[in-house]
């Protein structure tokens, strides 16, 4: 069987807990998960207990996460760590660029060269904030052909909200396994290990594995559900959609490097073992995936184009009420009633700053050039919205109800500029000209009203 046959069997019989945030708990072997207690003076079946904390222990029980694992061996069980190179991987503070006013777009990254898994397929597009201040984020794109074999991940810096756009991941993680397809999102959370393997080979019929998309990386407070407000008890993300995995461990004795990501740079470590080998755990600092299409679109119902808000998925608060460090917000299939309405994003100029991403499709504000793997960065206050032939098209169209079910496009909306790599400011893929496709919009004013 070969590796992709292999991870596509375990991918497709994985158990889950639901809810999000939930105090979940689960064991791999009856008996492994301490009852009463998290210490107890020997934890059971000779495990050792070990508390990972996603919060400082005194953060308000709303926010607080951490969680207990059982393990084989205590995680502390490791030579030094030794800086590797880091790669295209970039971190916060970002400061290889001036910061562009200028609205740009790229294209899907290039294909990646043979043997390129998950972690040295990360290339970074830009960012704000302070790693070292866990504060702000980054904007990753990843593209692979090869799962991770003898090595796992782990990210000191901040959650890594993973975006598959081609290509199913199978997320071995402490906590057990998870599967994320082209349309779910994944969570590592901070300091979490894992071990990414492709499930795919790439779409033209090649034999080799394929996996693309983007990461968000949130130095900042962790993702939570937005408030709802007067929408109500449900809707949006709904808490119950969110997939934690179930235990399960690898009891490998061989040599395992773990990649740390630690204030901007990656560090490695060579374990005697894998650090995959949680027996049982209990806690709320877990990983998690969600389905997008599972998300409940509102909108409006009457008039007007809301505010792309509506469509938040998970936001990261900041100090102040309101403002987050970043939002994830999704374009998901929806229908569009709104009468005497300009129906597809508005032109509008943004004291946040968007990144926009696409997963499957295309996107009803532009009408070209915005791919599948692509993305567009419109920063604090650069004017943008709908491109010429989207403006014309949608000013003249018959307002009927219609459908906006050909795509599937994600918004990372953060709270400051970002600033661009220099890598990303002098890729081939950067569009020339983006400017263009607002160019040639009439000058339809008159004077006098023609009511
Ligand atoms: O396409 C964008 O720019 C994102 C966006 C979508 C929307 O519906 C309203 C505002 C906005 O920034
Ligand atoms: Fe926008």
């Amino acid at each position: 069987m070969s590796g992709i046959e292999q991870a596509r069997k375990t991918a497709e019989n994985l158990g889950h807990l639901t809810g999000f945030g939930n105090e979940h708990s689960s064991e791999a072997l009856p008996g492994a998960l301490p009852t009463g207690r998290n210490s107890p003076q020997r934890a059971p079946l000779g495990l050792y207990a070990e508390q990972l904390s996603g919060t400082a222990f005194t953060e308000p029980r709303a926010a607080n996460r951490r969680s207990w694992l059982y393990r084989i061996r205590p995680s502390a069980a490791h030579p030094a760590y030794r800086r590797i190179g880091n790669g295209a991987l970039r971190s916060a503070p970002f400061e290889e660029t001036v910061p562009d006013p200028n609205r740009l777009r790229w294209n899907p990254l290039p294909e990646p060269e043979p043997g390129t898994d998950f972690v040295a397929g990360l290339w970074t597009l830009g960012g704000n904030g302070d790693a070292r201040q866990r504060t702000g984020m980054a904007v990753h794109l990843y593209a692979a052909n090869r799962s991770m074999t003898d090595r796992v991940f782990s990210d000191a810096d901040g959650e890594l909200l993973i975006v598959p756009e081609r290509g199913g991941l199978l997320l071995r993680t402490e906590f057990g396994l998870l599967r994320a397809e082209p349309g779910h999102v994944a969570l590592i959370p901070r300091g979490v290990r894992f071990r990414v393997e492709l499930l795919d080979t790439a779409p033209d019929g090649g034999q080799s594995p394929a996996a693309r998309g983007y990461v968000c990386e949130n130095y900042g407070q962790p993702f939570q559900l937005p408030e709802l407000g007067p929408i109500g008890a449900n809707g949006l993300a709904n808490a119950r959609d969110f997939l934690a995995p179930t235990a399960a461990y690898e009891d490998r004795e061989e040599p395992v490097e773990v990649v740390n990501k630690f204030c901007g740079n990656l560090w490695s470590a060579t374990y005697d073992h894998s650090p995959l080998d949680v027996v049982a755990w209990h806690g709320n600092h877990v990983p998690y995936v969600y389905d997008l299409r599972r998300f409940n679109v509102l909108g409006t119902i009457s008039y007007d184009h809301p505010d792309p808000s509506i469509f938040t998925v998970l936001t990261s608060p900041s100090d102040t009420p309101g403002l987050a460090g970043v939002d994830f917000v999704v374009f998901a299939p929806r229908w569009l009633v709104g009468e005497d309405t300009f129906r597809p994003p508005y032109f509008h100029r943004n004291v946040m700053s968007e990144y926009m991403g696409l997963i499957e499709g295309a996107y009803d504000a532009k009408a070209e050039g915005f791919l599948p793997g692509g993305g567009s960065l419109h920063n604090m206050m650069s004017a943008h919205g709908p491109d010429r032939e989207t403006f014309d098209r949608a000013s003249a169209a018959e307002l009927a109800p219609r459908k906006v079910d050909d795509g599937l496009a994600f918004m990372f909306e953060t709270r400051w500029p970002v600033t661009a790599t220099a890598q990303a400011m002098t890729a081939d893929h950067l569009q020339k000209g983006y400017d263009n496709v607002w160019q040639g919009l009439a000058r339809n004013f008159r004077a006098q009203s023609m009511r």
